[in-house]
């Protein structure tokens, strides 16, 4: 049972244009808690006529907005950051109900998607243009930056408060209007931000939430849109792809945060607890489902067999269970697909000859739970070694030299984010320099903060997200070229 001590952040409706209202055609979806597998609530099922209706909207409400002076909207976004710290308990209560990580990640993610809010507050208030020294003496050049317009943002499950933080804050920093399609696991956590934002004094509009279970159609609306300037998107890399190619037909300006496929290399120089300490925190985070979990677990041959046996017994003290039970660290995969695509992986190694050190397969744990898992004799004809596995499982190779943890760490499409533990300062400027990611974490597990730009090169995605460069992504540079200036 779901109780909150501010019971009114458990929303029952969508959030369009300021008003809280119904599905036009009254259906309705269920919200589930991957724990208990029981229902926590049914709310209105929103489709392309919803989502129009939030873009046009945001689009009455760009044009006020936008003009209201940075330093106001960033007093309103401060307002939003302090409501959402002040609710931080039920916030991160509801995170764990319809997501299932552990109360202690999600109170962590709370302060986490607070962080974008504050952070965007006071990036909006430092966004410069340039003068530039014109060739022509008649003329003088300048740069502003301007809003890019109606923004349409959609988000995934695995991070159900920040991911809508680090899109929704830059965007209203600088004076854009956006429409969130949450993720059809986890719109209650949307939906409550929604209603701290409305209490923080977010105009009618400006901010809208289509939940809903119709991805392709309230995805189609907002695509075909030529409102829409802009699309930002968290999710797989696959329907990345297919989100790019329909804004072509209007050339949006993207964001695209994609999957991965993160290599954790551990060096023979590192220092080994320090390393199974970082591999701990980046590959079961949110039982292994954050798209920076350590993926590959690469180990210099001559330290493998005690980086195995101490990274071993540290996954042995892990507990899995219900999220909301003090003191467990694993919580239960999203739902029945994520279960079977986890299970399935570690079931392909292990009928190609790979072996369980411990964990492999659910059977006897309740529901959507799976065990943490080492695996050892992986090579890479294996699914470990090239799909974005999603959960709690650890594939661990060998490798010899220096050149050859390169060259496996960069054998993917994928290049959002990688990891490597050594001490000698040549060698981490050389893996640091070669390795073909956006993110590189050196003697570090996580590398998550709302100071640095998060994003990825090749098919993990454009753009970046926190960070100065992460307000970039909202705005469009206008050039002046002013003539006549000579007498
Ligand atoms: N980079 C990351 O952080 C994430 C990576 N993944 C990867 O993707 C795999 C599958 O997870 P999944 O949840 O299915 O990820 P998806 O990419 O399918 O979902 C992410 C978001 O996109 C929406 N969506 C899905 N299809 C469409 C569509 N055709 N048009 C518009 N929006 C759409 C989803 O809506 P709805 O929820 O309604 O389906 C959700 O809001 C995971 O196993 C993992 O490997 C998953 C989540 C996050
Ligand atoms: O999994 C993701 O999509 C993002 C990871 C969360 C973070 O660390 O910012």
């Amino acid at each position: 049972m779901l109780t909150l001590s501010n019971p009114s952040l458990l929303r029952s409706q969508l959030y369009i244009n300021g008003e809280w209202v119904h599905a036009d055609n009254e259906t309705t979806f269920s919200v589930y808690n991957p724990a208990t597998r029981e229902k926590i609530i049914d709310l209105p099922n929103a489709g392309a006529t919803e989502a129009h209706r939030a873009i046009q909207a945001a689009d009455k409400a760009l044009a006020s907005w936008k003009q209201v002076v940075a330093k106001e909207r960033a007093t309103v976004l401060k307002r939003w950051f302090q409501l959402i710290m002040d609710n931080q308990e039920d916030l991160a209560r509801l995170m764990t109900a319809e997501q299932g990580k552990p109360l202690a990640e999600s109170r962590a993610e709370v302060a986490y998607g607070a962080s974008f809010v504050e952070w965007f507050a006071e990036e909006g208030r430092r966004v410069y243009g340039d003068t530039i020294a014109a060739n022509n003496p008649n003329q003088r050049i300048v740069t502003l930056k301007q809003p890019v317009g109606v923004v349409a943002a959609i988000t995934p499950w695995n991070f159900p408060i920040a991911m809508i933080t680090r899109k929704v804050a830059p965007a209203l920093a600088v004076g854009c209007t956006i429409v969130l399609k949450p993720a059809t696991e986890t719109p209650l956590c949307a939906l409550a931000l929604a209603k701290l934002g409305e209490e923080a004094g977010i105009p009618a509009g400006a901010f809208s939430v289509v939940a809903g279970n119709k991805a392709r159609e309230i995805g189609g609306a907002m695509t075909s849109s030529p409102t829409v300037r802009k699309l930002t998107f968290t999710g797989s890399t696959e329907i990345g792809k297919t989100l790019m190619e329909q804004c072509a037909g209007t050339i949006k300006k993207t964001s695209m945060e994609l999957g991965g496929n993160a290599p954790f290399i551990v060096f023979d120089d590192a220092d080994l607890d320090a390393a199974v300490q970082g591999l701990m925190a980046s590959k079961f985070r949110n039982a292994g489902q954050t798209c920076v979990c350590a993926n590959r677990i690469l180990v210099q041959e001559s330290v493998y067999d005690a980086f195995v046996d101490k990274f071993v017994t540290a996954v042995s003290a892990l507990k899995v269970g219900d999220g909301s039970t003090e003191g467990v660290t694993i919580g239960p995969l999203i739902n029945d697909d994520a279960y079977t695509k986890v299970s399935a992986i570690v079931r392909q190694a292990t009928n190609n000859g790979a072996e369980a050190l411990i964990g492999g397969s659910g059977k006897g744990l309740d529901k959507n739970f799976f065990p943490p898992t080492v695996l050892a004799n992986v090579d890479r004809s294996m699914d470990v070694y090239s799909e974005e596995i999603f959960g709690p499982v650890a594939p661990v190779f060998k490798f010899k030299t220096e050149e050859e943890a390169i060259r496996i760490g960069n054998d993917t499409p994928f290049g959002l984010s990688a990891y490597f533990y050594a001490r000698d300062i040549g060698r981490i400027w050389r893996v640091s320099e070669g390795l073909d990611y956006g993110i590189v974490g050196i003697n570090e597990g996580i590398i998550s903060t709302e100071v640095a730009p998060f994003g990825g090169v090749k098919e993990s995605g454009i753009g970046r997200e926190g960070s100065k460069y992460g307000i970039d992504d909202y705005l469009e540079i206008k050039y002046l070229c002013m003539g006549g200036v000579s007498q």
